[in-house]
């Protein structure tokens, strides 16, 4: 029998794994590059702004008023010099200031007559300096972050037609289980398939890209084989698979894993619930996460596991746990860390009811795992860290 690893240091183990098998970056178009990761630091090609740009509509004046009316500047125009005291221009909110412009002053505090503009700027300047924002060269923003559509329109705004991206990992599902059933209402021995149609959004919000689905693949050793074979034929990087990780009479991850010469990175893990989770790799590169059928148990496995190999082979960081103030009293479970599930009330942690690792009512209404450690136990009013569960933004 294999010993579980400590769950920090199978976090650490399958993000370093995965971290020296990513692929390298390619260039990808804007608008194409939502959710994947950025390979190099975003330097902007130009000042921002590339020019001094008045920020409100109203007239660019030289010298003291009155000001006679010489021209008219929108967003998008070259603007002429202004080259004698006591002229100015019209200008647009977004239209490029003048050179030898004195003051900018609002529409609504101007009054023209005959041609003349006279009125008073505000007491701070209504235009945007060149490079105010930051200066041409500078780096705005590191490698290994995922790319937003915040982080896209920085990069037009900086003058990218193109981002260098690390490719969204390409994963598969395989759904093991003869007991599953895909429509309708369980009984007589059948469960439904509650995997099948939660995990493929769960890999795309982290950030994968999912290239293959099949389930229920029936409980036999040859099945298994070809379902994996066929998530490798498909060109998985990832295969995620749920059920069959221990050792009953349908269990048969393991012997199929044996029979495609994979090496474990991690095989079980010291955390309740969950510890029989593996991750493993096929003599072609290609990863094998195997999640425990316990739906609960598959969730723990998701971030313990697929998170941190997700992070590695797209050149992210190791991702950050948060922490959080526990609200109530979390048993520890002995020698294993404890993921318990907790919703946030009042600023604070609370466990959750319903958590059996067959259970997904906890889950479902709970924020995140708050992690009690190995030998210890989690009191209230304590810190402890905690692994959030996935939200409408990538993490
Ligand atoms: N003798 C022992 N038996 C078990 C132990 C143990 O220590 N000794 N550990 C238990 C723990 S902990 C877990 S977790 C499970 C892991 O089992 P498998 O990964 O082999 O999964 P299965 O046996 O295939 O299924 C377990 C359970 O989950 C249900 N299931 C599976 N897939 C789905 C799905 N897609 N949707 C909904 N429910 C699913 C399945 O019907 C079983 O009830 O092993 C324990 N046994
Ligand atoms: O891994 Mo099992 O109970 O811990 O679901």
């Amino acid at each position: 029998m294999t010993l579980p690893i400590a769950w920090a240091a199978a976090r650490e183990a399958v993000f370093a794994a995965g971290s020296a098998a990513a692929p390298g970056p390619v260039p990808v178009p804007l608008a194409a590059s939502d959710g994947l990761t950025l390979a190099a630091p975003l330097v902007t090609l130009t000042d921002l702004p590339a020019f001094p740009t008045s920020s409100v509509d109203g007239w660019a004046a030289r010298g003291p008023a009155p000001w006679r009316i010489v021209g008219r500047v929108l967003a998008g125009n070259r603007a002429e010099p202004l080259d004698e005291d006591g002229t100015c221009v019209e200008i647009a909110t977004g239209g490029m200031v003048p050179r030898g412009t004195t003051a900018i002053v609002r529409v609504e505090d101007s009054t023209t007559t005959d041609g003349a503009v006279t009125g008073e700027p505000r007491r701070l300047p209504d235009w945007r300096r060149q490079g105010e924002e930051a200066a041409a060269g500078e780096e705005l923003l590191p490698a290994g972050i995922p790319v937003t559509p915040g982080v896209i329109g920085l990069a037009a705004s900086c003058g990218y037609d193109e981002l260098s991206c690390r490719p969204a990992p390409r994963a598969a599902l395989l759904v093991f289980g003869d007991e599953l059933l895909t429509a309708g209402t369980p009984g007589a021995g059948r469960v439904r398939d509650a995997l099948g149609p939660s995990l493929p959004s769960w890999l795309r919000r982290a950030g994968a890209q999912v290239v293959h689905e099949r389930g229920p693949v029936a409980d036999t050793l040859e099945d298994h084989v070809a379902a994996l074979r066929g998530a490798i034929d498909a060109g998985a990087q990832l295969i995620c698979t749920t059920g069959g990780t221990m050792h009953g009479p349908v269990d048969h991850l393991h012997p199929a894993l044996a029979e495609l010469g994979a090496q474990y990175v991690v095989n079980t893990v010291a955390v309740r619930p969950g510890f029989p989770m593996l991750v493993a790799r096929l003599p072609g590169g290609q990863f094998v996460a195997g999640l425990p059928g316990n739906p609960q148990s598959t969730f723990v496995a998701l971030v313990s596991l697929v998170l941190p190999l997700l992070a590695g082979l797209s050149g992210r960081p190791l991702p950050t746990l948060g922490t959080v103030t526990l609200g109530a009293d979390v048993p520890g479970r002995g020698d294993f860390t404890h993921l318990a599930l907790v919703t946030l009330a009042g600023g604070r942690a609370l466990p959750v009811a319903h958590v059996g690792s067959a259970m997904l009512r906890g889950l479902a209404n709970s924020v995140g795992f708050a992690v009690i450690p190995p030998g210890a136990e989690g009191r209230e009013g304590t810190v402890a860290q905690m692994v959030p569960l996935l939200d409408g933004e990538r993490s």
